[in-house]
């Protein structure tokens, strides 16, 4: 089967001449579609870093990221762009919602931004707010809702589109235990229903417990 997507021989550096420092050095990944992955490691071993190459947010300093079998470090600017909106969800940890849009606004943005048809909104944006619970908050502004309620909204508005692969750091960071189950219960359906392919970061040892495709990235390198 071919990947989705593989990582061959990455290399990130950040600053320039004495001061650069090699955060992932080279790193081998390969993912199947329609898998639940979890990357762990310690602070600033550098799960974020690997996930914005993969989303094509980044670019290494060396080596090449494959998204079927397609070399993502040769589109343009404006390719890239496309390819982030029509194959790619993210979940960013500082949760990225429009401050002044509605849980409901949010989603349908996401949805606007992914080329989905207006005439799927409603239902698609019924279907999110339910799973992730958030019916009785859908008019609400970002700044009315705790952590874990926007964190479940940016959850929402990652998968109402089902993108090819959903990007996810730290995706149950301010959830509580049984609501984070819940979460990571969720992506193990969509994955089983084959929708879409789920990468995440996470330090919790009972969300790992649960996820089948664990790495882990120490000293800029996966074990
Ligand atoms: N734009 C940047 N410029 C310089 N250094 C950076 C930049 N982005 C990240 N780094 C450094 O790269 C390292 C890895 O950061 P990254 O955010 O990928 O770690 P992480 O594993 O996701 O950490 P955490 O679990 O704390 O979120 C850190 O030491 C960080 O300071």
């Amino acid at each position: 089967m071919v990947p989705l997507i593989k990582v061959e021989n990455v290399v990130r550096e950040y600053g320039k001449g004495e001061n650069v420092i090699q955060v992932l050095k080279d790193i081998n990944l390969s993912i199947e579609p329609n898998t639940l992955v979890a990357l762990k490691g310690r602070s600033g071993s550098g799960k974020t870093t690997l996930l914005n190459l993969m989303g094509a947010l980044d670019c290494p300093t060396k080596g090449d990221i494959f998204f079927e079998n397609c070399n993502i470090g040769n589109f343009s600017e404006m390719e890239r762009t496309e390819f982030r909106r029509k194959k790619i969800g993210f979940i960013f940890q500082s949760f990225g919602l429009i401050p002044l849009m509605t849980v409901e606004e949010n989603i349908e943005f996401g949805l606007r931004v992914a080329g989905i048809p207006r005439d799927e909104w409603g239902e698609r944006v019924k279907e999110v707010i339910e799973h992730v619970r958030l019916m009785k908050r859908a008019k609400h502004h970002p700044f009315e809702l705790s952590g874990g309620e926007q964190q479940r909204c940016a959850i929402a508005r990652a998968i109402a589109p089902a993108p090819s692969v959903i990007l996810a750091d730290e995706p149950t960071a301010e959830l509580d235990s049984k609501t984070a189950f819940q979460m990571i219960t969720r992506f193990k359906q969509l994955v089983e229903a084959k929708k879409t392919t789920i990468i995440m970061t996470t330090h919790d040892p009972a969300i790992l417990e649960m996820i089948e495709h664990v790495y882990e990235l120490e000293d800029g390198k996966i074990e």
